[in-house]
């Protein structure tokens, strides 16, 4: 791997300590850090370097799982500096400059430069314009940029953005996190596809009744009401994070493919997601609110209920939504999706429910479970097929059995340093690109509206339980249920 400066913008705030400085702590103790790697930290806030490594050194006590292994703390932490830049200040990042060049000597690296966005997203263009302004991003070797979610709010500012972006870095250069896409077992999907024939061959909507994609959270809107209160889960999760599990799911591919090639098969599967009109959002989409429950016998309160939302606000903290895709592949298998705030467990999961089996005999009136190919994404890293086989029992009758693969996820590395890692290695894989990001936007903008018009029911469910009832009547008129 290339030397590099990693420039942090955001470098006090609290992405930075909850996930990217256990990242980068993971992977030197894991030796996937290049030999010469300096950090450059930023914020408004005058500190000193001592100052910004103990506060790095603090952030590692509190979030790294891993901090019991060597001791190698201190020879990392010797490779943070810290620099005061207001975003808005081109001077600053002048000064910024010099600080950088000086350390690329004093190292004897060459000018790789991968500048890290954890602010908020308004100051996304701004600080892109700036790099390049100041000379920041005029290097000798190579520059990135690794941008955090949410690129836009709807489709008109995601566009906005994408266009103040472009005017500064190209989209070969522009790394835009969906940490989804970093979990190991949503990483695996591209390699189950091509590495396992047998899946491989049953992947059509020959064999497939449909596909379920579950993101359920025990949390509610913690302390992020200000942003929580006006995204809401439809933009906070399905808009990204549920969209591009459905892309990494159902692409196709023969072999491990280039970034490009999974972009573009990925860019297919958005782009065939069969348009919802506004009037009929209603007969696709649940949008559903937690009112008070219960949550390990404690009460816990409603969504209107916490700090900092607005009085009697209609924002969505659950959404489901029968989708489709009209691909020769695909048509006529219904993708169920949801995910919700406080329901009652925290799983990611997919389930893919295969086709009735055949009748074993013309007198026999044998119900046979379905075979089921679920995929746990987190906390758990697993798949299991549920397959049918005679009981042990003299009646012969069929039972459900379970081949089961666990993961030992413990040690597995965290979505963060996956996704780290490769945009230091320039593999944009796991990234999500402009192209299914507009489309993303473009499908979802007539939900949006219908949200925001407020012409489909907003169901309560009490906290606690597997969300709204109308959640499962979508599924129920099609003769399916969740699994
Ligand atoms: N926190 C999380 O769990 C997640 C966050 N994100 C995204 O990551 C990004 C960062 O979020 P988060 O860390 O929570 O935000 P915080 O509010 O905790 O931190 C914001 C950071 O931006 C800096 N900052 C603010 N204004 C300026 C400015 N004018 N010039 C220079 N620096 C500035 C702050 O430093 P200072 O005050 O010193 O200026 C601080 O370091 C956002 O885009 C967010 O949407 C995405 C997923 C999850
Ligand atoms: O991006 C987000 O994801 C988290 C859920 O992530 P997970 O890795 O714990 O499944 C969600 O709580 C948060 O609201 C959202 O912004």
């Amino acid at each position: 791997m290339d030397a590099m400066t990693f420039v942090l913008f955001g470098a006090t705030g609290d992405l930075a300590k909850r996930k990217i400085y256990p990242a980068l702590y993971n992977l030197y103790i894991d030796n996937k850090l290049p030999e010469g790697f300096s950090v450059f930290g930023l914020g408004r806030r005058e500190i000193s370097n001592e100052d910004f490594q103990a506060s790095v050194r603090d952030s590692l006590h509190k979030f790294s799982r891993r901090l019991g292994i060597g001791d190698r703390l201190e020879s990392f932490l010797s490779s943070f500096r810290y620099s005061a830049l207001n975003v808005n200040n081109v001077e600053d990042y002048s000064t910024l400059l010099s600080a950088v060049q000086e350390r690329e000597n004093e190292l004897k690296i060459p000018e790789n430069r991968m500048f890290y966005l954890s602010v908020a997203p308004e100051y996304f263009g701004t600080i892109a314009q700036n790099i390049n302004q100041s000379g920041l991003g005029t290097v000798k070797g190579w520059r990135r940029l690794i941008i955090e979610k949410p690129f836009g709010h709807d489709l008109e500012s995601a566009r906005a953005l994408h266009e103040s972006l472009e005017q500064s870095f190209a989209e070969e250069e522009i790394y835009r996190i969906d940490h989804y896409l970093g979990k190991p077992m949503v990483q695996n999907l591209e390699v189950l596809g091509f590495a396992n024939p047998v899946l491989q061959a049953l992947w059509t909507n020959r064999y497939i009744a449909n596909v379920q994609i579950t993101a359920n959270e025990l949390v509610g809107v913690e302390d992020r009401a200000g942003y929580f209160d006006t995204a809401g889960t439809i933009r906070d999760m399905f808009q990204n994070h549920m969209l591009q599990i459905l892309m990494m799911v159902t692409m196709h591919l023969p072999k491990r493919s280039t970034p490009e090639e999974v972009r573009m098969k990925k860019r297919d599967i958005v782009a065939s997601l069969r348009p919802i009109a506004k009037d009929e959002v209603i007969n696709h989409v649940i949008r559903g609110q937690y009112s008070a429950g219960e949550l390990n016998q404690s009460p816990v309160p409603g969504y209107l209920d916490e700090n900092g939302i607005e009085a009697g606000s209609r924002n969505d903290t659950y959404v489901a939504a029968k989708v489709w895709i009209d691909t020769p592949f695909w048509s006529e298998v219904p993708f169920y999706i949801r995910t919700g705030k406080r329901t009652h467990e925290k799983s990611t999961r997919i389930v893919v429910e295969f086709k009735e089996p055949l009748k074993m005999s013309s007198d026999a009136e044998e119900e046979a479970a379905p075979n089921l190919l679920t995929i746990e994404i987190n906390p758990m890293e697993s798949i299991t097929l549920q397959l049918n086989t005679k009981s042990a029992g003299s009646d012969g009758k069929l039972e459900p059995i379970h081949m089961h693969f666990s993961s030992n996820s413990k040690n597995a590395p965290e979505a963060y340093e996956n996704l780290i890692h490769d945009a230091m290695l320039g593999d944009s894989t796991f990234f999500a690109h402009w192209d299914e990001v507009e489309l993303s936007w473009k499908w979802i903008q007539p939900v949006l509206e219908a949200f925001k018009e407020d012409i489909i029911p907003l169901h309560l469910y009490p906290a606690g339980t597997n969300g709204p009832e109308a959640a499962h009547q979508l599924l129920a008129e099609d003769g399916n249920q969740w699994w």
